[in-house]
């Protein structure tokens, strides 16, 4: 049977019963609770497995007046009702060797009846009882349909215990969990059922009723001597009536064990009757004892968590299966037969198909009739010029689920044009097979007469949004059809967006067209985070550094003509809100102990170092280097910034090269000249960081290479690996 019967399966199995599940399963672990709750204080005596009744019955006829009858319960605690000498009935819990009362016993609270009953039959009485019995039956079969899934994702029973690949945490736990608490959850199913069950008319057996022939003038024995006393162990006793007045024929003991009640003629003590209990019964105690857990504790807690599970299996079982609903499409703009970029998605939780719709989102916004389809919808398609395969891999480099008839719809479904294709692969390196399935689709795809590679097949681990940009720079390399390449744009969650209000806008310079935002904002951030902002109200966003300035969120910005991002921080007005998130940028925040810290930074890069040098209160030894282009207001006001945090001793030295002034100097012209000191600076555990353009880094990682090689014989890059450079570069 196929994968999807079985999940199918579970899954309607878990729908119809989960309300009830729910309330047996929280009632579950209270009754499991007081099941381990009730067996302390102990009263089991310490020799109880051997005692006869040979011992424990004289022993108590001599301590007590009048007996009625002793009780044994299923924690093997002896109970006696009886009276005393005043004719007063009493009830305690007795220690059965020597006859002395160890307890009063105390009745189970409102609160335990109340649950009891609710468990039992959810106050419905015997249609509870059987909507009860219905529900424990098909938590059987989710059961069952749950072991086969597992062993189906094990790829067989004789793995069922390796090791489970962490896909998400429900799906993680839900199958982790399953293997282990199977059992337990099995057996509370298969007694409840049988409870349930055995209630029913047709299955209760009768019991055997067997009678001894009385033999006449038999010797009168001590009880101490009778033989089925000496015989028979407390242990297997459930209660013993005793006779009503000691020493009357008449008046016999009967003795109530697990299999028969025995009747025994108190004078000579032979035995009048049996009643052998029906098979039915034993099996029903059993079952009981096994579904609460009442004789054991240890079975009582593993019960219980089981009982707990459940709940958790709920929770989990409908996260997997709300995810799995997101490989639904939805409705498309373009027909199939209109579209000239058709993107393919094999998805079987949902994840491959997010990237799928931000690029298709993309696609339809630069104004591209791109289509979207499930592999297994793959058809003709007349107008393509582009087929873009996303497919994540199960199983052994088997087909997600809404890919498995791909295969055989491109053999019958030749395409009529030419049209390129590429495939990009999802899947874990924790698997042997990394994306086998995409990789069998490329290669299905390279032997077709229409189709001519635009792309290699790219492999993408762990739904990596990083590695899924490597895919889209080099699409946007060889074609005009740009897509964005932020890898936060592709990652999994749609992020949540803050309102921040818009406090001032600069003028802009006019030399090198440079403002300043600055926003008054609630949100936690720190110098070097980037600010997410939505320029055109979708979902492609455009980053700046952060520099946290009097406790205000500053953006420094250059602004370009046909820039979104710059554009509209420009036209904002103040006292405006706009949707914006933080992106956090560890990697890139002062560092909070060093000897020492110079900054790098060529433009609107010194955006974060304004803000880290006003945070500097712990007075770190900082030092800034700063290329612009023009010696303007804008950078006036930088040095002027810079001089009065020499004054507060949270920075130590500022040095500014203007490239379009008199004696053009770029920031790197600065780093030669104060080589030894940089040489020293690393040598000693300081750390260098840099903010601006992509170039200006290479160049300075160049500069910074040949002082370490001249100064201190040694690579530049042993000091990367040492965390003493920090980037932000773009
Ligand atoms: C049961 C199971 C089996 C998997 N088998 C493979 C595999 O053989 N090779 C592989 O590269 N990835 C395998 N993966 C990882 C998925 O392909 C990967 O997590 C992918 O990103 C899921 O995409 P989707 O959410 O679109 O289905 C497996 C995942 C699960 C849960």
């Amino acid at each position: 049977m196929t994968l999807s019967i079985w999940r199918y399966a579970h899954l309607a199995l878990a729908i119809l019963s989960s309300a009830f599940l729910i309330i047996l399963s929280i009632t579950g672990v209270i009754l499991a609770v007081d099941a381990i709750n009730e067996k302390s204080p102990a009263y089991k005596v310490d020799n109880f497995e051997n005692l006869t009744l040979a011992q424990v019955i004289p022993t108590l006829r001599e301590n007590y007046f009048e007996i009625l009858e002793i009780k044994v319960d299923h924690n093997d605690f002896v109970t006696i009702d009886a009276m005393d000498e005043n004719g007063n009935s009493f009830q305690a819990y007795i220690n059965p060797s020597t006859g002395k009362k160890l307890g009063e016993i105390v009745p189970k609270s409102d609160f335990i009846n109340w649950i009891t009953s609710l468990h039992r039959s959810l106050f419905l009485k015997e249609t509870g009882r059987a909507i009860v019995g219905v529900v424990s039956f098909l938590l059987l079969l989710i059961s069952i349909s749950g072991l086969i899934l597992v062993i189906k994702r094990q790829q067989g029973i004789k793995n069922f215990f390796t090791k489970v690949n962490k896909d998400s945490f429900s799906q993680y736990f839900h199958v982790v969990t399953g293997r282990w608490l199977l059992i337990p959850i099995f057996i509370i199913a298969l007694t409840g059922t049988f409870i349930f069950l055995a209630r029913l008319e047709p299955l209760i057996g009768k019991p055997t009723e067997v009678e001894h022939q009385i033999k006449e003038n038999l010797p009168a024995k001590e009880l101490k001597e009778i033989e089925f006393f000496q015989n028979t162990k407390l242990s297997k006793v459930e209660k013993i009536e005793f006779p009503f007045i000691p020493d009357d024929e008449a008046e016999p003991f009967i003795v109530h064990l697990r299999k028969k009640t025995v009747t025994i003629n108190q004078v000579n003590g032979s035995i009048i009757s049996e009643s052998i209990h029906p098979y039915s019964a034993i099996v029903e105690k059993f079952n009981i004892d096994l579904h609460t857990g009442r004789t054991n504790v240890i079975w009582a807690a593993i019960l219980g968590i089981a009982s707990l599970n459940i709940l958790f299996f709920i929770w989990s079982g409908f996260v997997i299966t709300i995810k799995r609903t997101r490989t639904k499409i939805g409705k498309n703009k373009y027909t199939a037969n209109q579209a000239e970029i058709v993107l393919l998605v094999g998805s079987e939780n949902g994840s491959t198909l997010g990237f799928a719709n931000k690029i298709h989102a993309q696609f339809l916004a630069n104004g591209q009739k791109s289509y979207m389809a499930q592999m297994n919808q793959y058809e003709v398609y007349p107008n393509a010029k582009n087929i873009i395969i996303l497919t994540s891999t199960y199983g052994l480099g088997d087909a997600p689920t809404n890919a498995k008839k791909f295969e055989e719809l491109v053999i019958k479904n030749p395409q009529k044009n030419n049209i390129s294709f590429s495939v990009i692969g999802f899947g874990s390196i924790a698997y042997s097979e990394f994306c086998g399935y995409a990789i069998k689709v490329d290669q299905l795809l390279a032997k077709q007469a229409w189709a001519t590679r635009l792309l290699e097949l790219k492999t993408i681990n762990d739904k990596s949004p990083e590695e899924f940009t490597n895919w889209v720079n080099a699409w946007n390399e060889i074609t005009e059809i740009q897509l964005a390449s932020t890898p936060a744009l592709y990652a999994g969650k749609a992020p949540r967006l803050k309102n921040i209000k818009v406090e001032k806008v600069t003028k802009t310079s006019t030399e090198d067209a440079t403002f300043k935002v600055i926003f008054d904002s609630k949100i936690k951030y720190q110098s070097g985070d980037l600010l997410a902002i939505y320029p055109a109200h979708d979902h492609r966003e455009r980053l700046y550094s952060i520099g946290k300035v009097d406790s205000k969120m500053q953006l420094i910005v250059k602004l370009h003509e046909f820039g979104l991002g710059s554009q509209f921080l420009h036209n904002l007005s103040e006292n405006t809100t706009i949707k914006a998130r933080i992106v956090k940028n560890k990697a890139f925040h002062f560092p909070k102990k060093a000897s020492k810290v110079i900054m790098i930074a060529n433009g609107t890069g010194i955006a974060p170092f304004l803000g880290m040098i006003d945070e500097n209160k712990n007075k770190i030894e900082t030092y800034l280097y700063t290329g612009l282009r023009f010696n303007n207001h804008i950078s006036k006001e930088y040095q002027n910034f810079a001089q009065k945090q020499i004054q507060n001793k949270q920075l130590n030295e500022f040095h500014f090269a203007f490239s379009r002034e008199e004696n053009r100097q770029y920031v790197m012209d600065l780093v030669k000249r104060d080589d030894d000191f940089f040489a020293q600076t690393l040598k000693n555990g300081g750390i260098i960081m840099i903010c601006g353009a992509l170039a200006m880094q290479h160049d300075i990682e160049k500069v910074l290479e040949e002082i370490c090689q001249s100064h201190l014989n040694q690579s530049f890059n042993d000091f990367k690996t040492n965390g003493q450079f920090l980037t932000d570069c773009y």
